[in-house]
């Protein structure tokens, strides 16, 4: 199969090769993610995942999760009903408006839960039975895809307020009466506007999970743990600078703050001040207070306004630079020189999905820094040659995190989120990092061992939900990490007799 896989070119062929084999044999499809995962988490997952999104009415042959529209308002548990499953553990959820750096693709989101669902088993080792990919179809307000004649959901605009919210609640109502207390619901890429009040609604009162504010900020947070031995320093030692003030932005500053909080015994409200953020309008600064978002507001400073990066950069002087907007190419030449001048290595993180919106690329961050850059991104990028070095840089993406979180959430019988599980997982992830991974200027361990991560990760997260008293699978068992490789999910095929 592998053979077979190798001889398309176009990623896309190779992404729909994959989906057929999940199809016609789901072992087999686990099995060859599991041996290749370095090589195939980049066909089923970022960057292929999103191309195959934009063009899912085009490549779409079978449903392969559920789709819950706004014509099946009132009627929402029944069609929970349909799914073949009943013991679901893990639901993944989107409603498609913001997916990954692309914007608002309707429907065709569905790739992207059915993608973080295939590494909930394949790095996570969650049961592929227990895991159930939903996309909310409220409508789009893509043009492009109302025009589209393939387009798959509801042509209209999107429903906005009480509609949306009604909605909304019916749906998390039904998944806790089919699927009770314990299934955790996973909110990937909606827009923010509806991510921030999503999470904190549900919150109390369901086991659910924003990786794009939680999961990006717990791997952030790894790789900035891992960086720090190579750079020095403690973490309120350093100054950070965001550009992007959205999910991803504003959920890693909170976990940052959080955790020099705890190192340092300093109140959060002036550990926040050591980490700036810019957004469209500029830097967030006091003055703009009035018009800015609620999740904005914690990371408004004393300064005078400031309208673009290269005068922020400039002025603010971080030692860690991380981009989280969304929009590519905007790490230019001069943004990235100007870190290397005041950093002997200067930490960059180009976060966003996937690659055509990454803030620049390896290459350029290492040449533009005459290869002194930290440097990790949200999509991958092969090694690069640099005046005869060969650099290799880490990829900072939730898909470390979630699997591993996930598994921990389960198999410790959790029935909430805590900011401390977070802190868990990301330290888990750091003490993954090898010698080996360091010298070559690694600040993530590769992909291949990411079961063996996933079990640590899975183990620390437990050990915090008996902790908080979170946990309701009694009797603590008394080797974690032994208990969380022994749950999860084998390839194998049966023998028979
Ligand atoms: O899907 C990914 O690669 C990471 C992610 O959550 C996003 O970009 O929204
Ligand atoms: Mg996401």
């Amino acid at each position: 199969m592998m053979n077979n896989l190798r001889q398309y070119e176009v990623p896309l062929q190779r992404y729909i090769a994959m989906m057929d084999i999940q199809e016609m044999n789901e072992r087999l499809y686990y099995k060859l993610l599991m041996d290749n995962v370095e090589e195939l988490l980049p066909i089923v997952y970022t960057p292929t995942v999103g191309e195959a999104c934009q063009k899912y009415g085009s490549i779409f042959r079978r449903p392969q999760g559920l789709f819950i529209s706004l014509k099946e308002k009132g009627k929402i548990n029944e069609v929970l009903k349909n799914w073949p499953e009943r013991k679901i553990q893990v639901i993944v959820v989107t409603d498609g408006e913001r997916i990954l750096g692309l914007g608002d693709l309707g429907c065709q989101g569905m790739g992207i839960p059915v993608g973080k669902l295939s590494l909930y088993t394949a790095l996570g080792g969650i049961r592929p039975s227990a895991c159930l990919p939903i996309t909310i179809d409220v409508g789009t307000n893509n043009e492009d895809l109302l025009n589209d004649e393939f387009y798959i959901g509801l042509r209209q605009r999107r429903a906005r307020g009480q509609e949306y919210a009604e909605l909304f609640d019916e749906f998390m109502y039904a998944v806790k009466q089919n699927y009770g207390e314990k299934v955790l619901i996973q909110f990937e890429d909606f827009a923010n506007h509806n991510a921030f009040d999503l999470l904190a609604k549900y919150g109390t009162s369901h086991l659910v999970f924003n990786d794009d504010i939680q999961g990006t900020a717990s791997v952030v947070l790894a790789g900035l743990m891992a960086a720090l031995q190579l750079v020095g320093g403690t973490l309120s030692e350093h100054t950070f600078l965001f550009l992007g003030a959205g999910e991803a932005g504003t959920g890693i500053a909170e976990l940052i703050a959080l955790e020099m909080s705890k190192q340092t015994g300093i109140p959060l409200e002036e550990t926040r001040k050591k980490i700036w953020m810019l957004d469209s309008k500029g830097l967030i600064v006091n003055s703009r207070m009035e018009s800015l978002q609620h999740f904005k507001r914690p990371w408004a400073h004393d300064h005078e306004p400031v309208k673009d990066l290269v005068n922020a950069v400039k002025s603010i002087k971080p030692t860690v630079l991380i981009g989280s907007s969304g929009a590519g190419r905007t790490f230019t030449k001069e943004v990235v020189q100007a870190m290397a001048t005041f950093n002997e290595k200067p930490i960059i993180f180009a976060l966003s999905n996937p690659t055509s919106q990454s803030e620049c690329t390896a290459e350029e961050a290492y040449t533009w820094s005459e290869g002194r850059a930290i440097f990790a991104s949200g999509s991958p990028f092969a090694p690069v040659e640099y005046n005869g070095k060969i650099y290799a840089s880490g990829q900072a993406n939730n898909a470390y995190i979630f699997p591993g979180f996930g598994l921990g959430l389960i198999i410790s019988g959790a029935i909430r989120v805590h900011d401390d599980m977070l802190l868990a997982a990301s330290e888990a992830l750091a003490e993954q990092v090898s010698q080996e991974n360091f010298e070559k200027g690694l600040i993530y361990p590769p992909f291949t061992n990411i079961r063996k991560i996933s079990a640590n990760i899975a183990a620390k997260v437990a050990a915090k939900a008996y902790e908080l008293g979170l946990a309701t699978r009694l009797p603590e068992p008394a080797n974690l990490v032994a208990y969380a490789e022994s749950c999860m999910y084998s390839p194998a095929y049966r023998s028979y007799r």
